[in-house]
């Protein structure tokens, strides 16, 4: 076998990079390559940096729930809260680094550019491996109009000293849906040019309309098919021209029209590894069709969602077939998925829109509010569908409250390992809880 520095180097310090560590516990010479900072978008400019802006809207949003209770009013404070999201989040990037470090993994910092099916230039220094992960993950789009570049992007928007006063959000998705219920309850005005008339269009429709008035009750302004056309800038003011000649004047535009895959200047042209719009192909093993060349996470054109939990359980994929643990396909897992609005909707297995279709399953819808539990904290919008195949296994669930992401997070081994009703009864959840609540229901 030829010589080379690593066993497995990994392009991209991100989830899709997270077997490294399986790897190198099993003897393998391992590297990760990074060009911004170890632990990639959701530990920096993602998940967990948004998670830390959510807090004051969770804990504002309760106590208002609570108003008849709890006495005074609290005012979520953005300068104050951003500089606690420095502390908490900028030390992240250093801590992965030494832990990887810790587990002999190397860590080289710069821009890879492949040479060959072996070879990485990491800005001027050449490293070969065996085999190659290439996790490079994905970058904001930018909406196709002119004045593109007058947008900001989710990354500029987790970096804002300040709240701006106003806020136009161009898309309805995930990012432009969280970021709206963020900045509305930090007191900006927000206004959401949709692209047609759906919002969080990947989720049952109905909690997402929920949702959209919901928030425009608070203030926040939709406008369906808003067709913008461009921005212009005038001194410290923008426009947003958008409609049948209409414009909208702002102080602040989020660009939050999706993410698409990061496929150029790194050599995967010039070594021929196939790729689309979509992201870089691969097959069940996730390789290339250069076959020493895995891809792994948000950068693979696969069914799996680009969320941190996909990216994670492809790269330990990787790390499993290259050490030989496993020569299967890779499996397909139920990978659940929550937007972190208030409330939240989250959904794993079977969604509402698919059972409904067919007639393999029956669809158990349940309005949250009339349970004690929700009352207690006063949640009038709170909802949930439990989907049953013919067997009467839980296939699937959605729900939209508060606590969404912990309900769904509780039925993901009924539904991942298709309990049995007996399975399911020798199962105590603890009481009073969430997991009990919803528990009690299959
Ligand atoms: C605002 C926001 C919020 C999100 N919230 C959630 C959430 O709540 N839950 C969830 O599950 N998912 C969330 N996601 C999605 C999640 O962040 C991604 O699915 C996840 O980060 C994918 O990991 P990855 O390793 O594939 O890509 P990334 O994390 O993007 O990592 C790719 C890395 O590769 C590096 N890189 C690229 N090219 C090169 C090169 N040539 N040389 C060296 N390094 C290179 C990049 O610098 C980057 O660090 C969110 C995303 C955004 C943008
Ligand atoms: N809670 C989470 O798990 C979470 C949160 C944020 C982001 N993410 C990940 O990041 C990805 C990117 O998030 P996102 O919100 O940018 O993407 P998205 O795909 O969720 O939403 C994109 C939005 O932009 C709209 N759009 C597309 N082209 C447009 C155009 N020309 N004009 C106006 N609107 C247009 C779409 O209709 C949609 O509403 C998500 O798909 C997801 O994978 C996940």
């Amino acid at each position: 076998m030829a010589n080379y520095d690593y066993d497995v180097l990994f392009i991209g310090a991100g989830h899709g990079s997270d077997g490294a560590p399986l790897l190198a516990k099993a003897g393998y010479r391992v590297a990760k390559v990074e060009a911004e900072r170890v632990g990639g978008t959701c530990t920096n400019w993602g998940c967990n940096a948004k998670l830390v802006l959510d807090g004051p809207v969770e804990l504002t949003r309760q106590q208002e729930r609570m108003q008849s209770v709890v006495n005074g009013n609290l005012t979520p404070d953005w300068a104050a809260n951003m500089r606690y999201k420095h502390a908490v989040i900028d030390p992240l990037a250093n801590g992965l680094e030494n832990k990887f470090t810790n587990l002999g993994i190397d860590m080289l910092h710069g821009w890879a550019t492949l040479k060959d099916a072996h070879t990485v230039d990491i800005d001027g220094t050449q490293k070969t491996a065996d085999q190659i992960v290439i996790a490079t993950g994905l970058h904001p789009n930018q909406i196709d109009v002119p004045g593109t570049e007058l947008a900001h992007n989710s990354k500029d928007f987790l970096a804002l000293t300040d709240l701006p006063d106003d806020i136009v959000i161009v898309g309805s998705g995930y990012i432009a849906m969280e970021f709206a219920t963020i900045a509305n309850q930090f007191g900006a005005n927000v206004t959401v040019m949709m692209h047609g008339d759906r919002a969080l269009r990947k989720f049952y429709q109905p909690y997402a309309e929920a949702i959209v008035a919901d928030l425009t009750k608070r203030g926040v302004q939709f406008v369906p098919t808003a067709n913008v056309s461009g921005f212009t800038q005038d001194g410290h003011r923008f426009s947003v021209a958008y409609g049948d000649g209409q414009t909208k004047t702002t102080d602040w535009i989020l660009d939050a029209t999706g993410r698409v895959p990061n496929v150029a200047g790194y050599g995967l042209d010039e070594l021929g590894i196939e790729y689309d719009r979509h992201g870089i192909k691969v097959n069940d093993h996730l390789q290339t069709n250069v076959s020493n060349i895995f891809a792994a996470g948000d950068i693979t054109d696969t069914k799996y969602p680009n969320l941190t939990p996909s990216a994670t359980f492809q790269s330990k994929y990787i790390a499993r077939f290259i050490s030989g643990e496993t020569a299967a396909p890779i499996e397909d897992p139920v990978i659940p998925s929550v937007t972190f609005t208030s409330p939240r909707i989250a959904e794993a297995g079977v969604s509402i829109a698919e059972a409904t279709a067919s007639d393999e399953y029956q669809v158990v819808f349940a309005d949250l509010t009339k349970d004690w539990f929700r009352q207690v904290d006063h949640q009038h919008l709170a909802q949930q569908a439990l989907v049953f195949d013919r067997k009467h296994h839980l296939v699937g669930a959605t729900e939209m409250s508060e606590q969404a992401d912990t309900a769904i997070n509780s039925l993901l081994p009924a539904i991942a390992l298709q309990m049995t009703p007996k399975q399911i009864q020798s199962i105590i959840p603890l009481f009073p809880s969430i997991t009990h609540e919803v528990w009690k229901k299959l």
